[in-house]
């Protein structure tokens, strides 16, 4: 094992009965990076971290988190990492100070420590004022300060975080990646999941999911050189009609509107994508076009809309 890898996955397959969640999943995640799990609703990021937390066992393939075989170890493991799940993982009913002290019951940090680590978890996550608060009356912004606390009360060497910002104003989803980079300059791997192309852009690295294979792996600028698609901005009238006729066409793998602007994906096969354009829609529309440089959702769609590899676990099923 590399153990300069916190997460390191190889052909990870999880099936439901004859449905494949998961297919083949590889993943690396060098030590104290933050790497971003992106995929649309259902496409098995969930499910993964269920596998690699040790919570759920694969049906085919094997995972070492830390250098810690899962599922076979996952007890060894569980006491080394934290889980924020999407839903927040508090106790409703319990007070901030009862939640935190629940949680490090339940790792048996022993009494002195524990009262030394949740002193420390309020300082850092805000948290004292609200020492005494039921859990189930904080706004949104509390309670995933608090499910973040709670997930570090065993200062885990792996974080899994399954969409920790659902739930959250912009303000307070700065503040939580600002924490997030503290805890990777500590040295915690950071796998976490979004659906906010924002957050996507400060992971040192990427994987992008799409009905349980990864369609797409590196760093965000690396994701974007390495697009198989330009992207042309076209300004006009008319732009709901053009897209209409755009995505027509085997070349134009997709067409969005941005205010007065209609940002089109067109295949890097096409060596000249706005004489391509130019040549589809004729010469009498008066367009103005520009190629533009691609973002991350752009990157996403581009993978997310492409077939599938075919799957010898889903064919070996059928
Ligand atoms: N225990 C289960 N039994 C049957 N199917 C399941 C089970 N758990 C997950 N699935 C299915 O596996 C697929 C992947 O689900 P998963 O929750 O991993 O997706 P996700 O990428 O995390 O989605 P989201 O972004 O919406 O949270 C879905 O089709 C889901 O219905």
């Amino acid at each position: 094992m590399n153990r300069e890898l916190a997460i390191d996955a190889t052909g990870l397959t999880k099936k439901f009965g004859d449905f494949a969640a998961v297919s083949e999943l590889s993943l690396k995640v060098p030590e104290g990076q933050i790497y971003g799990f992106l995929g649309p609703n259902g496409c098995g990021k969930s499910t993964a971290i269920r596998i690699l937390t040790g919570l759920l066992t694969p049906t085919k393939g094997s995972a070492k988190v830390l250098g810690i075989e899962v599922p076979k170890q996952a007890e060894l493991l569980r006491r080394q990492i934290g889980y924020m799940t999407q839903k927040f993982s508090l106790y409703e009913d319990l007070s901030v100070s009862e939640n935190l002290s629940f949680m490090a019951q339940i790792f048996n940090l022993p009494r002195d420590l524990a009262r030394s680590r949740i002193t420390e978890l309020m300082d850092t996550y805000r948290l004292n004022e609200l020492a005494n608060q039921l859990a189930g009356t904080m706004s949104g912004g509390q309670k995933q300060r608090l499910a973040l606390a709670c997930a570090c009360i065993n200062k885990p060497k792996v974080l899994f975080l399954d969409e920790p910002t659902s739930a959250v104003d912009p303000q307070s989803r700065r503040d939580f990646w600002e924490q997030l980079f503290d805890l990777s300059e500590q040295g915690t791997s950071i796998l976490v999941t979004t659906h906010y192309m924002d957050e996507a852009e400060r992971c040192h690295g990427l994987a992008i999911m799409n009905k349980g294979w990864i369609c797409a792996d590196g760093s965000p600028l690396g994701l974007m050189d390495k697009m198989q698609a330009n992207v042309i901005e076209i300004a006009g009238n008319d732009l709901r009609a053009l897209k209409d006729r755009l995505t027509a066409f085997d070349e134009v793998s997709s067409a969005a509107q941005l205010g007065n602007r209609l940002r089109v994906l067109i295949d890097k096969a096409q060596a000249d994508p706005i004489g391509f354009l130019q040549a589809t829609l004729g010469a009498n529309e008066p367009l103005q076009m520009e190629q533009v440089r691609p973002n991350l959702e752009d990157v996403f769609v581009d993978c997310t809309g492409k077939p599938l590899p075919s799957s010898p676990v889903q064919e070996a099923g059928k």
